[in-house]
């Protein structure tokens, strides 16, 4: 009988993730033996500096792969969100699970919803794109940055510290606090993260077998929808430091994808959004991250991207 080692972030929703595809690759495979081999990494263990000058959203991946390279697990579960847009050589995706919800959420023990914020209020996020959103409908309000893990971001906000924060529904909801979600944040208006809820198993691209076992996980529907949106991404020069968000959504055939690029700091926005043939995912990404460009979001890029801004995460 084989096993299959997944290697995974000790964070209670990396852990609930990796135990959630494990359950999936025992139903698909009976007889397979698939075990966690729990990590931690940089990005988990420094929370006092911004994670772009301690080396970017890679820094998740990093020691996972390194696991896998030698030889200690076979796989390793991530959060495609946080999976960088050129992924390392000599890895692979096998597998896109089925996406869960794709929307962001508002959190407040006060508040049911943005509007409804006094002048002033205090909002915690450390994301770009979700700052630049909250700028950009609120420009009254109080952006304050919040690290660490979803139990620590609720504990922030429920210590004082905030008047409401803005966090992924799927996170929340893969921990059983659905019921902390006050109002979702979705499009048309608001865009998540490119392939926020979609989980990712990464292997090795000359390991045959487990890519095997792991395809048969893979979600085509939801493959398409968040390759067209990191797509877009990769074509406004792939980088995590600035506020991007895209939404991809199948209609029959028809692939139909939204994205923005903002600013953090006064609130400018630029929307796109256009429709092509599912299977064109990759060209529809190109063509709305040009018009984002033709609208001005270089300049936009320009300005978020200074050396090390502060958090960026999404
Ligand atoms: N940035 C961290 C992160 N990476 C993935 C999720 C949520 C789960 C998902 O998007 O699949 C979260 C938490 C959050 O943004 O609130």
């Amino acid at each position: 009988m084989s096993t299959l080692r997944i290697a995974t972030r000790k964070s209670p929703l990396a852990l609930w993730q990796s135990e959630h595809v494990a359950a999936a690759l025992r139903a698909a495979h009976p007889g397979l033996e698939v075990t966690l081999v729990p990590m931690s990494t940089r990005g988990d263990e420094v929370l006092d500096r911004s994670l772009a000058a301690i080396g970017g959203k890679g820094l998740f991946l990093k020691e996972l792969e390194l696991a896998m390279q030698r030889g200690e697990a076979d796989c390793a579960v991530h959060s495609l969100k946080d999976v960088p847009m050129e992924l390392d050589p000599g890895f692979a995706l096998p597998a896109i699970l089925e996406r869960a919800d794709h929307a962001d959420a508002f959190v407040s023990n006060r508040f049911d919803s943005i509007d409804a914020l006094p002048q002033g209020a205090v909002v915690g996020t450390a994301s770009l794109r979700r700052q630049a959103q909250l700028r950009a409908r609120r420009p009254d309000l109080v952006l304050r940055d919040l690290r660490g893990n979803v139990n620590t971001r609720l504990g922030k906000l429920d210590a004082g510290e905030y008047d409401a924060i803005v966090l992924a529904c799927a996170g929340l909801q893969r921990l059983g606090f659905d019921a902390r979600i006050r109002t979702r944040l979705d499009a048309p208006d608001w865009l998540p993260a490119p392939a926020q809820g979609a989980i990712a198993i990464e292997c090795k691209d000359d390991d045959a077998h487990t890519a095997a076992l792991c395809a048969a996980l893979d979600h085509a529907p939801t493959r398409t929808r968040c390759e067209a949106e990191r797509a877009m991404n990769r074509a406004l020069h792939g980088s995590c430091h600035v506020p991007v968000a895209a939404y991809a959504r199948l209609d029959g055939g028809r692939l139909h994808l939204q994205g923005l690029v903002g600013s953090a700091s006064d609130g400018r926005l630029v929307r796109a959004e256009a429709q092509a043939p599912a299977a064109d995912g990759e060209a529809l990404g190109a063509e709305i991250a040009h018009a984002l460009l033709e609208q001005g979001a270089g300049a936009l890029i320009a300005l978020e991207a200074e050396p090390d801004t502060g958090p960026f995460r999404s």
